[in-house]
């Protein structure tokens, strides 16, 4: 089965996809390639990381969720431990993925004031940086050093809880039903007051828990919004299928999106 994920080679991504792919991952440098592969049928799955616990969801996944049409087919929650990977003490700049200085912002602000931060496609390609020029650092995962680059301070998130959960994300013939939670994207294409409070209610109503709720400009006009719902039920129990027919009611001048349902996995 080819995997996609995000490069190059030694992401957080990456780690994801090795602990559920059987060998074949190819990278791509932006998340929208990756799910855009899939959607394409270039590739059979795309793992990719959606929220972290420091620094909340990664929007860029989002959108393209929303912008492709795609399902969910696993979910995988991983530790995220970070190191300072550098050729010395000397670096003026240290380069990562947006979410990974974002998760170090307290530590980089009280040991390295003075640095620049820039953001590059992924946490591997800071690394890379690092590797071809010594005036530069990058943050990533330990195992990334070697004769080049060496580790020179390791847990640097500013919390020790520091996770990600990443989707796996295939086809959408190959969205499940099974499974004891479910992520859905709402589009209304509505504004009124209490429309929220109402999409909120077939859920309520059904004692179905909501896990995330996030809103994203739809990008038709200011203030309209789309949301990304994710429910601990399954799109095999009734009580989801009836659910859903009240999100489509409520939402008949938009659309709503099932992505599929799955069971959480954690990876070390
Ligand atoms: O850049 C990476 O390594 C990624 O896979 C994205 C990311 C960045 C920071 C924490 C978790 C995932």
């Amino acid at each position: 089965m080819k995997t996609v994920t995000l490069g190059p080679e030694g992401t957080y991504s990456h780690r994801a996809a090795d602990a559920v792919a059987d060998g074949d991952i190819h990278f791509r440098e932006s998340v929208y390639d990756i799910v855009d592969g899939v959607a394409s049928d270039e590739f059979d799955r795309g793992v990719v990381p959606i929220e972290n616990s420091i620094e909340g969801s990664v929007t860029e996944t989002l959108d393209a969720l929303a912008d492709l049409e795609i399902a969910v087919v696993r979910e995988v929650v991983t530790p995220i431990r970070h190191a300072l990977l550098a050729q010395n003490d000397d670096f003026e700049t240290v380069a990562s993925h947006s979410q990974a200085l974002a998760q170090c912002r307290e530590y980089l602000e009280e040991t390295h004031p003075d640095v620049d931060l820039e953001a590059v496609a992924s946490t591997a390609r800071g690394v890379e940086r690092a590797r071809e020029d010594a005036s530069i650092a990058g943050i990533g995962h330990p195992d990334n050093a070697d004769e080049t680059l060496s580790v020179l301070a390791e847990d640097i998130q500013d919390r020790n809880s520091n996770a990600t959960r990443f989707f796996v994300v295939a086809s959408p013939a190959e969205r499940s039903e099974a499974g004891g939670k479910t992520t859905l994207v709402v589009y209304p294409s509505e504004n009124y007051p209490g429309l929220l409070l109402e999409l909120l209610q077939p859920f309520a109503e059904r004692d179905i828990n909501l896990t995330r709720l996030e809103s994203r400009p739809s990008g038709e006009r200011l203030g309209d919004y789309m949301f990304h719902i994710d429910v601990t039920a399954g799109l095999y129990e009734d009580r989801m299928q009836d659910a859903i027919a009240d999100l489509e009611a409520l939402a008949a001048n938009g659309w709503v999106r099932p992505l599929g349902s799955y069971d959480v996995e954690h990876v070390v």
